[in-house]
């Protein structure tokens, strides 16, 4: 049997961006977001700094690489503009995640076989400057090869479309999702990569993807983020907490 290991909850705060960018101004900070997630138990912080910088700013960047005391784990497009902040902030982590301008959220993988040579390239800096490499991934092993293969230390399995089966009731998606993210997990794990997992998980789709053994880490932003509109940001990020050791004592 796989040997189970520990659990982290990173808290992704990018949606209290959002709704102050909704209004322009300062409020709701995504800082102060950050510094509750923290208290309320958060292994880590996400956040995400889109090209077009719809909800993050750069200066959150700045104010929250400031202000933790757990890691910040940086996503962020491969381009020259992303890589230059980064190497200027040097996080704990850097997430590689494709950006398309007109999605609503990010809606795939990295398509990291395509463009195998340039990544290498672009992560070595990175990797230089301390920050451990991430690439947001399918659960497919042709993607994880290229990510083994370039150097990254971590994927993160992307399980949006897992979520979204389970949310529209599709059984067979749902399964044939999770199937491959079990394997592939594993997979990873086998080749020395650390696995992580995240995109619109919520309390009732996060349990069969904490109980696989690999995972070492959940992000967790946009239903947090919502629950905090009805119970507060710390309750809800405990609750998570509490829903991830009971499937992972
Ligand atoms: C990479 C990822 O899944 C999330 O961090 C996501 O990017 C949150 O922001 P969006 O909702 O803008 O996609
Ligand atoms: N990398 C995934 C993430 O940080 C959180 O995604 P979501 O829970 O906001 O969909």
């Amino acid at each position: 049997m796989a040997q189970t290991l520990p659990l982290r909850l990173g808290v992704n705060i990018d949606h209290v961006a959002t709704l102050r960018n909704a209004r322009g101004g300062a409020l709701p900070d995504p800082v102060r977001a950050a510094l509750v997630a923290q208290e309320a138990g958060a292994d880590g912080i996400t956040a995400h700094l889109r090209e077009d910088r719809r909800h993050i700013r750069d200066a959150d960047i700045d104010a929250l690489m400031d202000a933790l005391s757990i890691p910040l784990n940086f996503e962020m497009a491969a381009t020259e503009e992303m890589q230059a902040i980064a190497l200027r902030h040097k996080p704990n982590a850097v997430c590689l995640v494709p950006e398309k301008r007109e999605e609503r959220t990010t809606e795939g993988g990295l398509n990291v076989a395509q463009d195998e040579n340039k990544l290498a390239h672009f992560i070595a800096p990175l990797r230089e400057a301390g920050s451990r490499v991430s690439i947001f991934i399918a659960a497919d092993k042709k993607q994880i090869d290229s990510a083994h293969r370039i150097g990254a230390e971590v994927i993160e399995l992307h399980t949006g479309a897992y979520c979204d089966a389970f949310a529209e009731g599709d059984l067979e998606t749902r399964d044939r999702e999770l199937a491959a993210m079990t394997e592939m997990a594993a997979y990873a794990h086998h080749l020395g990569l650390e696995v992580h997992a995240g995109h619109g998980l919520t309390y009732e789709d996060v349990t069969p993807v904490a109980q696989l053994p690999q995972v070492q880490e959940v992000n967790i932003g946009h239903f947090i983020i919502g629950e905090a509109v009805f119970r507060g940001l710390g309750p809800a990020i405990q609750d998570m907490r509490r829903v991830l050791d009971l499937a992972r004592p």
